[in-house]
């Protein structure tokens, strides 16, 4: 790895399956150390992860990087959205949290969508019509499954925040960009929701205090020798792991990002604060103080992983043609909102071959973010602007070339890998410098990476698709 030469930073990804950390040198972007550690995250009914298991996966990525983290001046963590994170008076959680991709609060957030308003009151004053992912909707399920928990819950934390305090000691903190995906953080007022948080028992007391961007969440107090930091280290606000890739890419308003991890997403950067009835954009805000209206899909590079499995092939023996069509909601589905679908599988013929079916897996997630992708995207965006590939599964020529013929646009997949850890990495740089984190990721030249060229949209296979998801109707909603 190169030497540095300016003072460096430790950014930290804390996503569904693992913990990654950079250290990177703030005058020149280069990533000077490196280290990722996993999660747990239980299968079944429900998705639950150990808080105590994320800080431990932290502690080991960072001791991966060496000396190099000993020698950090600030940190930063981006973390996976919506997981809620309860903890007791000693500020141990009550029990595993509660994760994004969790569908078993798909009834409370549609009690709460209609209790409250509708969806256009939601959209209007939250940003986002709330499905299962979003906080409140979990709040709402423990309540009503748990009620022990929710006695014992001294504090609510989302996983960012939950690391942040960890680091940082102290009260507790989130960001604007984060506490924008819990449904208790009103986006017309940039504030906590009294009538929502009354409405599901929570006590704003209960919640950490939303620091302004740019401002510090603390510094390490160095009372944790398995820590590989130093004392006094500078924490930054953090932000979940959309923002923080929005940050590592240096986002402009305009140009789309289309994420290939355990979750799909499809985002742009606003100027515009959004409001979607249909529930379809999540009306997040960023971490600088714009707006990122983003769609999530649950099954993305794990379903087809595990449909490449099923069959018995690699991820990349794809095969064209052929009429098979595969939904692949193996976990339920939030875009489009069918949280008790499971996958679908049709057109098979006599010459239909395993890798046409594995092909079709990818159209079937592709799909689902590409519908989503003109609903982001304000009205004077570019349409010849190239849309930036991210996530493990841009790493993957099968992803590459299913978006690039999906979408009809030129794919650019940035050689930079963690966006996301890069980006809070950007956002420490920033609390040091005092420069705006998308600034000094575009200092680093994060987006650099080939350029994949425009090919024809296939009409065909799109059109296909949505004829068979609009075709399974009620198969889409069973259980
Ligand atoms: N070379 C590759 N080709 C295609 N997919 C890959 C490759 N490497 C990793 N992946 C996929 O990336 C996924 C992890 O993506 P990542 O963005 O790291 O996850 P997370 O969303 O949890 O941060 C894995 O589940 C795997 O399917
Ligand atoms: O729920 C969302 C976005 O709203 C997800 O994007 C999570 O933030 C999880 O991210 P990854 O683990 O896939 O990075």
């Amino acid at each position: 790895m190169p030497a540095a030469e300016g003072p460096l930073v430790v950014g930290v990804d804390s996503s569904t399956q693992s913990t990654k950390a950079l250290v990177v040198d703030v005058a020149t972007g280069a990533v000077v150390a490196s280290g990722q550690a996993p999660h747990t995250v239980t299968s079944g009914a429900g998705r639950e992860s150990d808080p105590e298991e994320w800080y431990g996966a932290l502690r080991s990525a960072l001791a991966q990087c060496g000396d190099a983290a000993r020698r950090a001046a600030a940190v930063s963590v981006g973390g996976q959205q919506h997981g809620l994170v309860t903890l007791d008076a000693r500020g141990r959680p009550v029990r595993p949290a509660l994760l994004w991709n969790d569908v078993r609060s798909a009834p409370q957030a549609r009690r709460l969508v209609a209790e409250l308003g509708g969806p256009e009151e939601w959209a209007e004053r939250f940003g986002s019509v709330p499905g299962a992912s979003f906080t409140v909707a979990k709040w709402a399920w423990l309540a009503e499954h748990e009620p022990d928990a929710v006695r014992a819950t001294a504090a609510v934390r989302l996983p960012h925040d939950y690391l942040t305090g960890r680091l940082a000691g102290g009260p507790g903190t989130t960001d604007r960009g984060d506490a924008s995906g819990t449904g208790w953080w009103a986006s017309r007022t940039e504030s906590y929701d009294e009538e929502v948080l009354g409405r599901v028992g929570l006590d704003p007391a209960l919640l950490p205090r939303v620091v302004a961007p740019g401002e510090t969440a603390g510094a390490v107090p160095g009372n944790d020798p398995e820590l590989p930091l130093p004392e006094g280290v500078l924490v930054a606000a953090g932000t979940g792991d959309n923002a923080a890739a929005a940050l590592g890419l240096g986002l402009l308003p305009g140009t789309p990002v289309l994420s290939l991890g355990t979750s799909g997403t499809v985002y742009a950067v606003s100027r515009h604060r959004p409001a979607d009835p249909s529930g379809v954009v999540a009306g997040f805000a960023d971490a600088r103080g714009d707006w990122l209206p983003l769609a999530c899909t649950l099954n993305c590079t794990l379903a087809v992983d595990r449909i490449a499995a099923l069959l018995g092939l690699d991820r990349e023996a794809v095969e064209p043609g052929g009429t098979a069509t595969l939904l692949p909601y193996l976990d339920g589905e939030r875009t489009p909102d069918l949280p008790n679908a499971s996958g679908v599988l049709t057109g098979l013929r006599h010459d239909t071959t395993g890798g046409q079916v594995l092909q079709a897996a990818y159209d079937g997630a592709v799909h689902a973010l590409l519908g989503a992708l003109d609903h982001v995207l304000d009205a004077d965006a570019d349409p010849t602007e190239p849309l930036l590939l991210i996530g493990g599964g841009a790493r993957g020529s099968a992803w590459q070339q299913t978006v690039r013929r999906l979408s009809g646009r030129a794919v650019r997949v940035p050689r930079a890998r963690e966006l996301v850890a890069l980006g809070a990495a950007a956002q420490a740089a920033g609390l040091l410098t005092g420069e705006d984190p998308a600034a000094v990721a575009r200092r680093w030249g994060t987006t650099e990476g080939p350029v994949l060229e425009a090919v024809e949209r296939d009409e065909a296979a799109l059109e296909r698709i949505s004829g068979v998801r609009e075709g399974a109707g009620r198969l889409l909603e069973g259980a």
